[in-house]
């Protein structure tokens, strides 16, 4: 999830090319590389073979530590939900203003339930189900892909404290499209959490992810995938294996654009233990990683991210039966 206020990192390894399968090959003036398209098919068929099980976990393994971002074909989603919340997307964001501020993220703490006359983005309930499925596939891979059972992240995903959010981004003058201070994009950040799963409409030459020589590369759509990105949280589990790659939006010129950004998350009282899997890479970096609550680490970055939030509850009570989050969405649902 991006924070408000932008954070970078430096000294990021290059990211490598080379990786088994198709990939799409992006350029900047400064360098070449590549976000790698996987397909997710193994994960997908249940009687899919357990050498192409290996062999997909190793590619979205080998994405996830040195790129931080991968496109996912044959994923299991179908074409029909991913275009449909965009055009539920659309519609909400054509509602007059007054519409659309009553379910403001300043006049509420909590999204309201499914009341009478909701707007469409709300009836999202298919689509969660769809990302929570994905993201799961994906988690199996990982699993395998850390040299894991299979279903060794399923603990700790089965109330996946899950955040869905739609996103416009108004269209722009080429002057203001040049002023990165504009404030009409996104700016750059790293996501908060553990998987992004992106779904754009067809707009291109926006999303950017910075390669470790700081060049901004596009990772612009390509029609039946969906981006998939690794964020903090993750990357802390895999005690700094898996890159959490700074990001960020340049608006459009002309031409609005839409992003639908689901947040897979793990349970609220997760508590994330580092894996000893990937202590030898810990340790050739130098860090070593401790253990947090999942609530903790979430509550830390919302409460930095967003000034207009009160003190929050203490995590003990965040784990408990009642729940209450910022991003209009939270568990505890399926
Ligand atoms: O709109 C996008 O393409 C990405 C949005 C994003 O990075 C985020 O919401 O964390
Ligand atoms: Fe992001």
């Amino acid at each position: 999830m991006p924070g408000i206020s932008a954070k970078s990192r430096a000294g990021w390894r290059s990211w490598q090319l080379g990786i088994k399968g198709t990939v799409c090959r992006l350029s900047s003036s400064s360098s070449t590389t590549t976000i790698p398209v996987i397909d997710l098919s193994p994960f997908v068929d249940p009687h899919a073979s357990e050498s192409s099980k290996t062999q997909c976990a190793e590619a979205v393994h080998h994405a996830a530590v040195n790129v931080g971002f991968l496109y996912v074909k044959n994923h299991g989603v179908d074409p029909s939900i991913m275009d449909g919340a965009l055009a539920h997307a659309r519609a909400f964001f054509s509602l007059p203003q007054v519409v659309k501020e009553e379910i403001s993220i300043l006049n509420q703490y909590q999204a309201p339930s499914n009341k009478e006359g909701t707007t469409p983005p709300l009836s999202c309930r298919g689509y969660q189900k769809a990302m929570c499925g994905l993201g799961n596939r994906l988690m199996r891979a990982f699993s395998l892909g850390f040299g894991l059972p299979e279903n060794y992240f399923a603990p700790f995903y089965h109330r996946s404290f899950w955040c869905l959010r739609l996103i416009r981004y108004p269209p722009v003058s080429p002057q203001e499209r040049e002023s990165l201070s504009s404030g009409l994009g996104c700016g750059e950040h790293s996501d908060y959490g553990c998987l992004t799963l992106l779904n754009m409409d067809e707009s291109t030459q926006a999303l950017q992810a910075r390669n470790t020589q700081g060049a901004w590369i596009f990772a612009d759509p390509i029609p039946g995938t969906l981006l998939v990105n690794i964020g903090d949280m993750l990357s802390r589990w895999s005690n700094g294996k898996f890159k959490s790659t700074p990001h960020r939006v340049l608006p459009a010129v002309g031409k609005a654009r839409i992003s639908i950004p689901f947040f897979f998350e793990p349970n609220l009282d997760t508590l994330v233990v580092p894996l000893p899997e990937c202590e030898n890479y810990a340790r050739a970096h130098g860090k070593i990683y401790s253990s947090v609550l999942f609530a903790d680490h979430l509550r830390s970055k919302v409460t930095n991210n967003f000034s207009f939030l009160e003190p929050s509850p203490t995590a003990t009570s965040l784990t408990g039966s009642k729940v209450h989050t910022v991003d209009g969405k939270g568990s505890e649902r399926h």
